[in-house]
């Protein structure tokens, strides 16, 4: 089974829209963990544009499932991830400007940072992923960093899916192979959706965790209309 964790930051982008508390972000990961979700992914980012620190604190104890925070390893995300004790923290090499994470980690380059500071979550009781690109040499050198598992990003895979090229799996199936040869698990995250969540999951062996936010939190509202837009009218009749 693959586990489901809803990344909520568009939720907290809503809220900091008007200033104040709604839609309330605990409550949104109260009733999502009710509905069956496996996890609550966050992504504070320095900015704070959506996550705020402060929400970190205010989530860990109605997280009763799998907290996974994830984030650029700078002081104050360590920091921040060592005071809340997550169950997994997710390492993504993100530029402070970058609209979105757009790249995985490269694991040759960076291997002595990684270690460093995955050993000091490790030893915290934190497990730890980290992002990479679907590229064999990345996953492979992963495995010196220490680190329990692997995050693929899949935004290329999504956008080809798109198109139809569904032979966009090919290298996503060849890395979680080499993972699971390795013994590092394999999580997956980025632009996955209702389309197409289900071919890539048959297609990855041993995938134990994925982080939707973006499509899911869209196909959430777009399913919720019909039904608040009738209630609206009902109130609004005569
Ligand atoms: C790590 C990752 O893949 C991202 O998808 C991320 O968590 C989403 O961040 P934003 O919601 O800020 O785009
Ligand atoms: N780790 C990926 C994640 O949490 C969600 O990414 P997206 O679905 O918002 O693109």
């Amino acid at each position: 089974m693959t586990k489901l964790s809803v990344n909520i930051n568009k939720v907290a982008t809503l809220r900091n829209a008007r200033g104040g508390d709604v839609p309330n972000l605990v409550q949104v990961a109260k009733d999502v963990q009710k509905f069956g979700a496996q996890g609550i992914t966050i992504h504070p980012r320095p900015d704070e544009r959506h996550i705020r620190y402060s929400d970190v604190f205010d989530l860990k104890p109605v997280v009763t499932t799998e907290f996974n925070i994830e984030g650029n390893p700078i002081p104050k995300f360590i920091e921040l991830v060592l005071k809340a004790k997550p169950e997994q923290v997710t390492l993504v090499p993100d530029a402070e400007d970058a609209i979105t994470s757009n790249a995985g980690w490269n694991t040759k380059k960076h291997k002595d940072f990684l270690q460093e500071v995955i050993s000091e979550f490790k030893r915290n009781n934190i497990r730890t992923s980290i992002f990479v690109d679907p590229d064999p040499e990345m996953v492979k050198a992963a495995l010196a960093t220490g680190t329990d598992r692997i995050e693929l990003y899949t935004e290329d895979y999504a956008k080809e899916y798109e198109k139809g090229n569904t032979a966009a799996i090919e290298p996503y199936a060849l890395c979680a192979e080499i993972a699971n040869e390795l013994g590092l698990g394999i999580n997956a995250g980025h632009d996955l959706s209702l389309k197409n969540i289900e071919f890539f999951k048959n297609n990855i062996p041993g995938l134990l965790e994925v982080s939707i936010g973006h499509a899911l939190i869209s196909e959430a509202l777009y399913e919720g209309f019909e039904k608040v837009i009738q209630e609206y009218l009902k109130l609004l009749k005569s």
